[in-house]
Formats: C-alpha cells, structure tokens, sequence
C-alpha cells in the first residue's frame, strides 16, 4: 500500500518512525533511542537559555518550550523528541500553589490530607494550558517526521507529591491515607485521573505522536496495592485517550513487581528501570506490548568501552523481543557528560542496524 492510500492518521510524517514503529512492534531499520529528562541539566546549551528564568516559567513560554525539547535531538540524533514541561503543570494550571525548588523537585504549599483540600483540584481546560497547544504546534512544524512525546504525571506519583508537599523517600503521609481512608483516596486519585487525562488529550491534539504516562514513584508499593489503589485511576487515563489510537507508554522506577500490572493498566510499551533484564521484564509483562528501556544512567559515568559493554547487554537482553525502544531506566543525570549521550545513540544505531 502506497503511503497515499492509508487512512488519515497513518499520513502523518512521524508514522513511519522507527520509534513508532517500534511501538506498535512492527520490523524497524535499527533500534530507536530516546533518553527520559534528554532535555535539562547535561547540555550547556540548555543551562544558558534557562539562565535566571524559573523552571515552571519556562513551561509556560512556547518559544523557550520549543527550543529546549529540539536542543538533545540537535545535538544526540535521537529518534523522538519529548515535550519539555513538568508533571506537576497541570496542577499550577488549575491554581495549585506549588514551585520547583532548584535541587529538590515539586514543593506545594499547602499538602492535600483531608476531603475539602479536594476543592483545590478543579478540573483542566485546554484554555489553562495556551503555552502548551501553541509550544507543540511550533515544535511539530519543525521536528517533521520526528515524533515528539507527550507526558504526564500518573495520579499516585502526583498524590505523592500533593499529599507529602514535596518529594518523599517513604511516602509515609501518602500510604496513610491510602490505608486510612480509602474512600478519600481513591477519590484523590479519580480527580487526578482526570486532570492528567485531560493533560495528555491537550498534548495529542496538538500533535504528540506518543505519550508517556510516569509513574515514578509506584515502585513504593506491593503488587497486591498497586491493583487496588493506584491501578483503577492509571487505568482510566490510559482508556481516556485509547481511541487516538497513540502509543501509550508507562513507566516507574522500582517496579520490577509491578511490570505485569502497569502493562494491564492500558499500556502499549511497558518503560523498564535497570533492575530487570528485559527478557525477564518481556516474560513479566507478557505477550502484545512493546518495552522501553533499560541502562542504568549511572553507567554513562564509565570509560566508554564498559559503557559499550552495559549497552550490549541492554541490546542482547531485547534481540528476542518484539518492539524495543532504547532508553535509559530512568532520567539523564545532571551531570552526564552530553558526549557520552550522543555517542550511546550512534553505538545503539549502528549496532542494530538492520
Ligand atoms: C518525578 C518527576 C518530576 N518531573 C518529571 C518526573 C517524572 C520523571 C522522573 O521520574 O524523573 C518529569 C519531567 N520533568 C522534566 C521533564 C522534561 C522533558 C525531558 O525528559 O527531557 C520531564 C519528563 C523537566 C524538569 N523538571 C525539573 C527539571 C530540573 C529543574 C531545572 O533545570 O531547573 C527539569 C529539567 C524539576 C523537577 N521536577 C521533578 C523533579 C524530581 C525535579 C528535579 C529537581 C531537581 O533536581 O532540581 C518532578
């Protein structure tokens, strides 16, 4: 079939991406790369444009949104671009007093606990979030046939944030109410189901190729928790945009038990951390769902040659599986050196080229 005679939405000049071809696991010319937080800290360029401009108002400036999420696909060659925002955005959207506090992450002023903080989370309309439906409509027009990820922050990792007031290593506020009053709980989590759902629609239909729904925190919980708490809310986002038919990936750091579930959560690519092999993590999952990852970020740290080594095993790991996507098991550490990024992307290209 000609690319003329598909329907519409298979005419997009992302379609045959390799990395959403490795989504929707069909046969690609080499594995793709992406590397979660790609844009930020590591590369220079990126410190000089943010150079005195807080990092909440910088999500908010199309223009600076733009050339931020393009700088890592100038500079490593990667096959996607991921949209530069933070999971927290939509809740400033709405008028949650929060900030991000250089080194330390989302800090809220006033933590969600009790039933009538839940007034606080009004719903979202795309007319909160201009900057973002004008911000990808710029970066389109110019990544071409570059897919660009949307993303979101999932509702526990959210709660967690809300409920503690900033990040936790123990999540001990967030797991009391989730034992202890189940009912505000999974009220808490529905409300953010629909906040982020609506933050993700906002995303696709200005042009997000895929989205990426992170769950980074959920690795706190046993599986047992996880289905019943947390996997009803994830799982109504996922449906929320089933029908435009986009890659939906799902990802948390620590969730080596919780694979299989975040998969049946509505997920078409299950992201991986460092801690499982993918074929172990295939086996985990199942059959019908791509797998993203899984390099420890750390490891770029090393000389190149073990570098080299961790990434075929990485590559080795996933010759079996059906659609892989190169990752990292979590983000681009601030200090990465951006030339070790760059190189990781060549090896893995020319490696698996096909
Ligand atoms: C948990 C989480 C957050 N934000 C995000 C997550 C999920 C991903 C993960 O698990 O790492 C998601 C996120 N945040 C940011 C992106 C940008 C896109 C990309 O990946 O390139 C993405 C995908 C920008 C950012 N978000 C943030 C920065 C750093 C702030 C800066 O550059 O001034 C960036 C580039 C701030 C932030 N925001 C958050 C944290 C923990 C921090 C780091 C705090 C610090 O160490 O300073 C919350």
């Amino acid at each position: 079939m000609s690319a003329n005679d598909r329907p519409l939405a298979q005419q997009t000049p992302t379609y045959d991406s390799a990395f959403l071809k490795a989504c929707r696991r069909e046969p690609v010319p080499h594995t793709p790369v992406w590397f979660m937080r790609q844009a930020g800290r590591s590369l220079p360029e990126y410190l000089k444009v943010r150079e005195g401009i807080p990092m909440l108002d910088s999500c908010m400036r199309p223009e600076l949104v733009t050339e931020i999420t393009l700088q890592p696909v100038r500079r490593h060659k990667v096959d996607a671009a991921i949209y530069f925002s933070d999971i927290v955005v939509p809740l400033k959207a709405i008028g949650v007093d929060l900030d991000i506090k250089p080194g330390v992450g989302p800090v809220v002023a006033e933590p969600i606990r009790r039933r009538e903080d839940l007034e606080r989370l009004r719903d979202l309309t795309p007319d909160d979030i201009p900057y973002v439906t004008e911000a990808i409509g710029m970066l389109t027009g110019e990544l071409g046939s570059t897919p660009l990820i949307g993303f979101a922050g999932a509702p526990f990792t959210l709660a967690s944030y809300l409920v503690e007031g900033g990040p936790s290593r123990n999540h001990e506020n967030t797991k009391a109410l989730m034992y202890g009053d189940p009912g505000l709980w999974a009220d808490l989590l529905d409300r953010l189901a629909e906040i982020t759902a609506a933050f993700l629609k906002v995303q696709i239909e200005a042009g997000a190729s895929a989205v990426q729904l992170f769950d980074s925190w959920v690795g706190a919980l046993a599986p047992a928790d996880y289905r019943r708490s947390v996997m009803p809310a994830s799982s109504k986002v996922f449906d929320a945009v089933a029908s435009y038919g986009v890659p939906r990936i799902h990802f948390g750091v620590g969730t080596g038990e919780l694979l299989g579930l975040m998969g049946e959560a509505g997920a078409d690519v299950v992201g991986v951390d460092w801690r499982v092999p993918l074929d172990e993590a295939a086996r985990r999952v199942g059959p019908g769902k791509a797998l993203q990852g899984n390099l420890d970020p750390a490891v770029l740290f090393a000389p190149r040659e073990a570098v080299e080594a961790q990434t075929r095993r990485v590559l080795d790991a996933a010759a079996g599986l059906e659609g892989h996507v190169f990752n990292l098991g979590h983000g681009v550490l601030p200090t990465t050196d951006p030339d070790a990024l760059t190189r990781l992307v060549e090896y893995v290209h020319t490696r698996t080229a096909r």
